[in-house]
């Protein structure tokens, strides 16, 4: 495997923008990892990412509004605007492929150097194994000497001790060495550059996130992951083979030993390793000036360093979670892996089976890592990272009862399609939301987990399913081979799902929120959101309805009522309870010409007033133990702006529930009146009419039967009032149900954090549903 694993994007050098319009604001392109209070530091949420765990977006919502568009092409250009981040990629690319050729030349090259198909096989599989060996012993020091050292000159001394010992290769074979000593070099040279990597990778990985804005981190490890794991190897693949047929055309078949291309492969990635040392120490020098403060890294010991490290990433709940599920999804990969041969034979189908199924999962790793942003949109990186683990292991628990090739290859493409969305969103959390002091620790603990894991689960896999053997047994005429090879993906899948759930559980930044609803929701762009953290000692009674329902007359009778009994009354309204709130009113009621608000604008205004009031008004007075006693709240917005204005509903609902926090009335008086009747009441007050009362009168149809289908969707927290009858009769029937919430044993049952916003459109009723109606 080459040694460049994704970038992850980092800090807004603030020079690289000047004239190079970035499209962000600097507010939003804090650099990774530093804005705010990273949860590396503290393992608390990253300070500077929104609710939606994305990293780089200052929406507390999390929604699009305040989301620049980062997704498809747009973004990857505005990544690629960034001067050190572009020439480091254009560099890392090169690099890449110099790795992928030199991985398949060196192994092709050993194994050229000896006769006889058993030892070319144990020199091709040895120079390979001798590149994950350094792993195991160098693996914990490296990290601490990321975080401890400069990391540009870090970078720079090990890509030149990789040119000069990649070069040596090549070299020594020319100096007519035997075969077996120039196998003997090339595992000892293999072996130190898997060594010099060890050191190298950390060191780029914690320097990457600081020359990237924070918003732009997910797009530059898309961008990366791409490069590295698909364009560069395919490419390195077809330029060998190539590169073979052309000199051997060229020669004649005799090729003198430095054309041979396993050579001219080492050639090449000796320099791509020299390229890069130049173009980091002398064009990218911003690399040094992200990190932390030289004397605040090695004032303390390397010991103290790496014990920290470690301790760091035991305690810190991200950081578990992330290490968790990305050994776990190695752990299912390598099983995969391991047993795939097995399988396709388990499937009764060949070698150009197994081909297929690698070539799915390929497929599936290009579309989770391409495609899964903008599937996902706003959804939390948190949550999708484990959410994409179990989509993975579940995947593959549906390879274990295939009993075809085609439902094995759908199951294969969603297998590689989760791990590619775990892959990309575990980087960038990484990335983002790890603080520089401890990165390099972080990605060397990764780094090494992953290999280990991977070549025991590879290891394990083949070696169990080899054992097991297959037998098939007959169900109901359906030939399916019941095997170890299926067994052991069952286990591996519910492994990778208990491991996905478990890192969805340490992770979570959204709890509480329902996990189906916020995948669909932002899908569709409106992510959910948690409620804020509010104890409400009090009670929140709401009074809705049309124009000249009685609201007022009815909220004053009840709060007389309470009052004479003692209790701390609040009454207050929507629009216009505070002076922020009473500006809006005539903003949004005056009756000027041409000086209406458009809908939307409409809809944000009210949506301003409530945000102001029940910051300032309700919850203040709830926390107390008021009862408070409001004329209108959230349900008028969906009536009037949704159903009124016919916008979405569920937008505006959206909006409402980010304003108020989730804060949901726990009673809501509804006066069902015929506008007829109302809006003449309201004439008869002798005012002139404001600019809603003034709408026609389908509007205000259209405004009631609104109301009426929230209360039914609800009916636990509503009662529904003719608001024809008395008005002594509509205040008996209040203060029993408010006497009953007030007297219930165990005091008033609020209704639940809200969960998010309720995004249901109005539903569809049937007139015997409208269940708590109290209308004859
Ligand atoms: N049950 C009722 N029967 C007849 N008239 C009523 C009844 N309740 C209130 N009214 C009268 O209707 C008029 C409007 O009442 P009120 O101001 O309480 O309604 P509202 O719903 O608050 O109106 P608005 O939508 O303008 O805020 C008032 O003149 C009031 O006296
Ligand atoms: C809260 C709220 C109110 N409205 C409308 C409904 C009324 O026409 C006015 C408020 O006047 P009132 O005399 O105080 O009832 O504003 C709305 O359209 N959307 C809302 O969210």
């Amino acid at each position: 495997m080459p040694s460049d694993g994704p970038a992850r994007g980092g800090t807004a050098i603030e020079s690289e923008f000047n004239g190079e319009s970035s499209g962000v604001s600097p507010s939003t392109d804090q650099p990774a990892g530093t804005a705010g209070q990273p949860t590396g530091a503290t393992g608390q949420s990253g300070g500077a990412t929104n609710q939606s765990g994305k990293a780089g977006t200052q929406s507390p919502s999390g929604g699009p509004g305040g989301q620049p568009d980062l997704t498809g092409y747009g973004a990857i250009r505005s990544v690629l605007r960034i001067r050190p981040f572009r020439r480091l990629w254009i560099v890392l690319g090169a690099a890449s492929f110099g790795d992928w050729l030199g991985l398949l030349a060196t192994s092709v090259f050993a194994a050229a150097q000896v006769e006889g198909s058993t030892a070319k096989g144990a020199a091709f599989g040895g120079v390979i194994a001798i590149r994950l060996l350094p792993a195991l012993l160098l693996g914990p020091v490296a990290g601490v000497l990321a975080d401890r050292f400069d990391r540009r000159w870090t970078m720079v001394i090990c890509d030149l001790l990789r040119f000069v010992l990649f070069a040596s290769i090549p070299l020594y074979a020319l100096t007519g060495a035997s075969g077996a000593r120039v196998v003997s070099w090339a595992a000892i040279a293999t072996f130190l550059i898997e060594t010099v990597t060890l050191l190298w990778i950390p060191a780029k990985e914690a320097a990457v996130p600081n020359l990237i804005p924070r918003a732009r981190l997910e797009t530059a490890n898309q961008l990366t992951l791409i490069t590295t794991y698909g364009l560069t190897p395919v490419f390195a693949a077809i330029v060998l083979s190539s590169l073979d047929g052309i000199i051997r055309g060229a020669t004649g078949g005799e090729m003198p030993d430095w054309a041979q291309p396993a050579q001219l492969a080492l050639w090449f990635n000796a320099f791509s390793r020299l390229a890069t040392a130049v173009v980091v120490a002398f064009g990218i020098k911003e690399i040094s000036q992200g990190q932390t403060d030289e004397r605040e890294r090695t004032e303390q010991s390397m010991m103290r360093q790496f014990t920290e490290g470690w301790r760091f990433i035991g305690q810190t709940p991200l950081v578990r979670g992330l290490v968790l599920g990305i050994l776990g999804a190695f752990a299912g990969g390598g099983i995969v892996i391991g047993t795939a041969r097995f399988f396709a034979d388990s499937l009764g189908a060949g070698d150009a089976a197994f081909y297929l199924l690698f070539g799915a999962i390929f497929i599936g790793l290009a579309i989770g890592i391409g495609l899964g942003p903008m599937i996902v949109r706003e959804m939390s990186r948190r949550r999708w990272f484990g959410m994409s683990i179990v989509l993975a292991s579940a995947s593959v628990m549906t390879l274990a009862f295939a009993i075809h090739l085609s439902m094995a290859l759908v199951g294969a493409v969603f297998v590689g399609a989760g791990a590619g969305m775990a892959f990309l969103s575990g980087t960038t959390l990484l990335g983002g939301e790890v603080a520089d002091e401890v990165r390099g620790r972080v990605f060397a603990v990764v780094q090494i987990g992953t290999r280990l894991v991977l070549i025991l689960a590879i290891a394990l896999g083949s070696l169990l399913a080899g054992v097991g053997g297959s037998r098939t047994l007959t169900i109901a005429d359906l030939g399916i081979s019941v095997s170890s090879t299926r067994l052991l993906l069952l286990a591996a899948g519910a492994a990778g799902i208990f491991a996905g759930i478990s890192a969805f559980g340490q992770m979570d930044d959204k709890k509480g929120v329902p996990v189906l609803a916020d995948l669909w929701g932002s899908i569709r762009g409106r992510p959910l959101m948690p409620a804020e953290p509010f104890v409400s000692a009090g009670l929140f009674v709401v009074f809705e309805g049309g124009e000249g329902a009685g609201k007022s007359t009815q909220l004053g009778k009840l709060a007389e009522l309470l009052r004479g009994q003692g209790r701390d009354v609040v009454v207050t309204r929507e629009p216009g309870a505070t002076g922020v709130g009473a500006r809006i009113r005539s903003l949004v009621l005056d009756t000027t010409p041409d000086e209406a608000p458009s809908p939307r604008a409409e809809a944000l205004l009210y949506a301003a007033d409530r945000a102001h009031h029940v910051a300032t008004v309700v919850r203040p007075a709830l926390t107390r133990g008021a009862v408070v006693i409001s004329d209108r709240y959230v349900d008028s917005s969906l009536a009037y702006q949704g159903a009124g204005r016919t916008l979405p509903v569920d937008e505006v609902s959206w909006l409402s529930s980010w304003a108020t926090g989730g804060l949901k009335p726990d009673l809501v008086v509804l006066l069902d009146v015929d506008p007829r009747t109302g809006l003449s009441r309201v004439a008869a007050r002798a005012e002139s009419a404001d600019r809603l009362e003034a709408e026609s009168i389908t509007f205000h149809d259209r405004v009631r039967y609104a109301f009426l289908d929230l209360a039914a969707a609800d009916p636990k927290r509503y009662l529904v009032l003719d608001a024809a009858r008395s008005v002594e009769e509509i205040a008996e029937r209040v203060a029993r149900r408010v006497e009953e919430l007030l007297g219930s044993a165990d005091g008033i049952d609020h209704p639940g954090r809200a969960h998010g916003p309720d995004t249901s459109v109005q539903p569809e009723l049937s007139p015997s549903e409208l269940v708590t109606t109290e209308r004859t």
